[in-house]
């Protein structure tokens, strides 16, 4: 299960391009370029968010569960000789507050299907990315 999280995100942050702020390496003999890219993971409330995030940035399945209230990681990984800085925002699934998406690269959104829960979530989520999506392309267009 691991690794499958591990692929799923990392095939997905492969393809992030909306939005990746450039900085040099600081690591002079290779001077490679690298890309940050900042994502937020919405869903319902113990879909395994926290899980996906978890196994990705620490390698590890978390064994108990703690509500979040907001949580913060970051992985940093190479894709096609390219190193990126992925920075991943945990929210609380017991509400989709606005969030602060000043910078936000993209937003992944974690759903379990047997929860009818679930499409109601949805459906805010959506309202949500395409909230993400119009303002990503108004600062894009600045
Ligand atoms: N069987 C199974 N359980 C999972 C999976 N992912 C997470 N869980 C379990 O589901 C529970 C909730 O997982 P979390 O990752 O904390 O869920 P969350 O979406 O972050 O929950 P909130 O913090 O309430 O929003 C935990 O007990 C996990 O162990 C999974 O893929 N399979």
């Amino acid at each position: 299960m691991c690794g499958l999280y591990r692929g799923a995100l990392f095939h997905w942050a492969g393809g992030l391009s909306m939005r990746e702020e450039r900085a040099e390496d600081t690591d002079s003999t290779m001077e490679k370029q690298m890309s940050r890219c900042k994502i937020v993971v919405v869903g319902d409330t113990q879909c395994g968010k926290t899980a996906l995030l978890h196994v990705f940035a620490k390698d590890c399945y978390p064994e108990n569960y703690v509500p979040t209230v907001f949580e913060n990681y970051t992985a940093s990984f190479e894709i096609d000789k390219q190193r990126i800085e992925l920075n991943m925002w945990d929210t609380s699934g017991e509400s989709l507050l606005l969030l602060y998406i000043g910078g936000l690269s993209a937003s992944y959104t974690a759903w379990q299907a047997q929860r009818i829960m679930t499409m109601s979530v949805l459906w805010h989520t959506q309202n949500l990315m395409l909230y993400s999506f119009v303002l990503i392309s108004a600062v894009q267009k600045r």
